[in-house]
């Protein structure tokens, strides 16, 4: 309900005042992190380990429970746990048949600077184009990793680095963007002239909240941290508007964020956006601009396809699949020796 709507103003009261929005699902104040999850990220595991790109983002105004969703709390652990643990399950299953390599990078943008949050020193990072037109952090740490508890261990670490300060409106608020970068590098075990590296990136991203000076009542370098805050959300509404709307010249340059959010928008990414609203009247503005927001996206279209490359093998390496495979037909001539009752000679 609008809060400012004038019951008594005669002209306008036949005018529309509901808005219908359809999203792919709602959640209501009683959905568990879990319900989240699973009908938000859980899919994109598999597509990850596959080798597809994707990306996971909280969206929404200040205060409205964002790092709540990505990241959680102690026994209540968010997107970010959940989608890695069932990361490192799935590997697990997969193990007798393909080998992985998982590293990770954590960063954020604050104040339109891009710092680690994982190497040794908080140090300003850059970011470039490689060849393919992709943007790349340059000198970003990226640490391997080999089970769940390692990456919570870090994501920890990384978030004792992070930008966080008291407001009005949020005594914990996030006054930076965090982006977790995991990605999962899956070869088969089964040697062959030509192995395929499959390579999945999946960013999970924490933005900082919207909001408004007024409501905030920031001062000072809160006041700052806002206009930055404002204004790369506002470059990532207008990347969206233009693709929504089929434009063909995409501002991505704008903001530190929307050079990193580039293909998760328009290129080779499933995305996931998790629109995060307030029931209360006094976030009436922001709720209806968020939803309008996470309306747009709903129309981006992205070109998704795995990233495979082929490596011919090494002659060291072809020996040893050929020492293999030569080992492996022994035995099992061995064994029909064996079931068959006499032995048959081969000569190799
Ligand atoms: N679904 C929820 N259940 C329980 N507590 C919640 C939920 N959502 C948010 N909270 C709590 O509300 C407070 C504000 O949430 P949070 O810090 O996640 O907001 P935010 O959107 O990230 O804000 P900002 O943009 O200012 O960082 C936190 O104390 C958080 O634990």
């Amino acid at each position: 309900m609008d809060p400012n709507r004038d019951s008594d103003d005669i002209l306008r009261a036949k005018r529309s005042h509901d808005h219908s929005y359809m999203f792919d699902v709602a959640f209501s104040q009683r959905a568990t992190q879990r319900d989240v999850y699973q009908r938000t990220s859980q899919g994109l595991v598999s597509k990850v380990i596959r080798g597809y790109n994707a990306t996971v983002f909280a969206y929404g105004p200040t205060g409205a429970g964002k790092t709540y969703t990505m990241l959680g709390k102690t026994g209540e652990p968010g997107i970010m746990a959940l989608t890695l643990s069932d990361l490192f399950a799935k590997m697990e299953q997969n193990q007798a048949t393909s080998r992985y390599r998982v590293t990770m990078a954590y960063l954020e943008i604050y104040n339109e600077m891009v710092r680690n949050l994982l190497g040794p020193s908080v140090g300003i990072l850059d970011l470039r184009e490689d060849a393919h037109g992709a943007t790349v952090v340059s000198g970003l740490t990226e640490v391997e990793v080999h089970d769940s508890d390692e990456v919570m261990d870090l994501l920890t670490r990384g978030n004792l680095r992070r930008t966080c300060e008291p407001t009005a409106v949020n005594k914990t608020s996030s006054r930076s963007h965090a982006v977790l970068k995991v990605t999962v590098e899956q070869q088969s075990r089964v040697l062959n002239m030509c192995q395929k590296i499959r390579t999945g990136v999946l960013f999970m991203i924490d933005l900082a909240g919207s909001e408004r000076a007024a409501n905030t009542r920031n001062r000072g370098l809160r006041m700052k941290e806002g206009a930055h805050i404002n204004r790369s959300l506002l470059a990532l509404a207008n990347c969206i508007n233009t693709l929504s709307s089929g434009g063909q010249y995409v501002n991505y340059r704008d903001s530190k964020l929307t050079r990193l959010l580039k293909d998760a928008l328009s290129g080779n990414s499933f995305t996931v956006m998790i629109a995060h609203i307030s029931p209360a009247s006094s976030c009436y503005e922001e709720s209806k601009n968020t939803l309008k927001y996470a309306d747009r996206v709903k129309h981006l279209k992205t070109k998704v396809s795995s990233n495979v490359v082929e490596v011919d093998q090494h002659v060291s390496e072809y020996q040893a699949c050929m020492e293999s495979m030569r080992t492996r037909i022994l035995e099992l001539e061995g064994h029909a020796g064996v079931a068959g009752g006499r032995g048959r000679q081969s000569v190799y």
